[in-house]
């Protein structure tokens, strides 16, 4: 696997999964989950998890779970929170993370310290992202007493491992899901939430509160060792390069490398934008420092592009950006032919249509992010395309 010899590893993976051999199960299952061997083979990927799960791997489960999220190989239901709460009692970090994302977003005391306290197990286990959110919250006093002293040492533990600390961050109490308190309902969170329109042609909204400051640190911990200069599709060659259009840096999220706190947040985003998280394409994380800006442009695809990638999902039908950070100066969303100005805040979406209602590209959809004046931007964005894109 190391090597790349996907073809190699295969086959050794078989004898040693047919061996008892758990944690070869779940490979092989990724194989084919991923499609790395070929054509993605989800229900053969379920099979085998299925096995592992049953062997008391808590990975596999959490992954049975991500998989339901997409509601399509598996059914949405509420296996997956049995499946995050068994994973939970075994004390697997990624779903301690997870479970504590999910427990933050309401504002029960309960819930607050329940979020508190996995965030510790799971960076007492080791895990450099659970204890960069609990370090914000330390430092904060989010959901408990302002505790710098312990804010500092962690800082000064992830600091020594090349973890740099997190942008200021102070979202709005984000959109409740009308869960019990202290109670896992993941899948209950389908109700439309509040929407500001801004403009008819093209649609543009806005949602307040999206996303929980646990969640835009997330996805902005999550990035940050992947980002490089932004690349936008070249038109005169259709292929990706670094142009002056946009001097931003980004990071996609690869699905291989997605725990099931990260595709949580992106099936919310999805949702969000009325879209379902197999619709869309992978999530891109960008940060834009002083100067750095994403000029006009339209975000979907020519022809030949889609063409190369899943011709079947079509174009991109709409685009949903949600702001990370607090941006000191700048870095406004724009529409200049709708006349439409969003100013970035911490968790706030913004969702917007690229094409006609009758699929064809709205010219009218150009926008723009100003420069960033002061301070720093960070953005999530996912590209929504008219049909399903991924395979679950
Ligand atoms: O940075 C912004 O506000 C706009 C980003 C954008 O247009 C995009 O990601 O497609
Ligand atoms: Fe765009």
């Amino acid at each position: 696997m190391a090597a790349s010899r996907l073809e190699d590893a295969a086959p050794l993976y078989a004898r040693a999964a047919d061996a008892g051999h758990v944690q070869a199960r779940v490979q092989q299952a990724r194989l084919w989950l991923f499609g790395m061997l070929g054509p993605a083979d989800p229900a053969a990927a379920i099979e085998e998890l299925r096995l592992a799960e049953s062997a008391g791997d808590a990975g596999a489960g959490c992954l049975l779970a991500s998989i339901a999220l997409g509601g399509i190989a598996l059914t949405r239901d509420g296996s997956i929170d049995a499946r995050l709460r068994a994973a939970v009692e075994a004390r697997h970090a990624p779903a301690l993370l997870a479970a504590a994302i999910h427990f933050g977003r309401k504002s029960d005391p309960g819930d607050q310290a329940l979020c508190l306290r996995m965030l510790g197990d799971a960076a007492n286990a080791g895990h450099a992202t659970a204890a960069a959110l609990l370090a914000e919250r330390l430092a904060n006093g989010e959901g408990t007493a302002a505790d710098p002293v312990a804010a500092a040492a962690l800082r000064g533990q992830l600091a020594a491992h090349g973890i740099p600390p997190l942008p200021a961050c102070s979202a709005l109490p984000p959109f409740e899901a009308p869960a019990p308190p202290r109670q896992l309902a993941f899948a209950a969170e389908t109700r439309p939430m509040p929407r500001s329109m801004l403009s008819t042609r093209p649609a543009i909204a806005v949602i307040e509160g999206l996303l929980s400051r646990d969640e835009c640190r997330l996805l902005m911990a999550s990035a940050q060792p992947y980002l490089r200069a932004s690349r936008t599709v070249d038109p005169a060659t259709g292929r990706p390069a670094a142009m002056p259009l946009r001097t931003s840096s980004d990071a996609s999220f690869d699905p291989v490398a997605e725990d099931f706190a990260l595709r949580c947040v992106q099936w919310r985003i999805a949702r969000a934008a009325g879209a379902e998280l197999v619709d869309a394409e992978r999530l891109i994380v960008l940060r834009y420092e002083p100067g750095q800006e994403y000029r006009p442009h339209r975000d979907y695809l020519p022809s030949a592009t889609i063409a190369r990638d899943r011709s079947q999902a079509g174009n991109r039908a709409r685009t949903i950006c949600v702001y990370l950070n607090d941006v000191e100066d700048g870095g406004e969303t724009v529409f200049p032919v709708a006349g439409v100005e969003i100013a970035p805040r911490a968790g706030t979406a913004v969702v917007f249509d690229n094409l006609l209602a009758d699929g064809t590209p709205d010219p009218e959809s150009l926008h723009a992010g100003n420069p960033v004046r002061r301070g720093v931007k960070w953005l999530a964005t996912l590209w929504l395309r008219q049909r399903r894109y991924r395979d679950f």
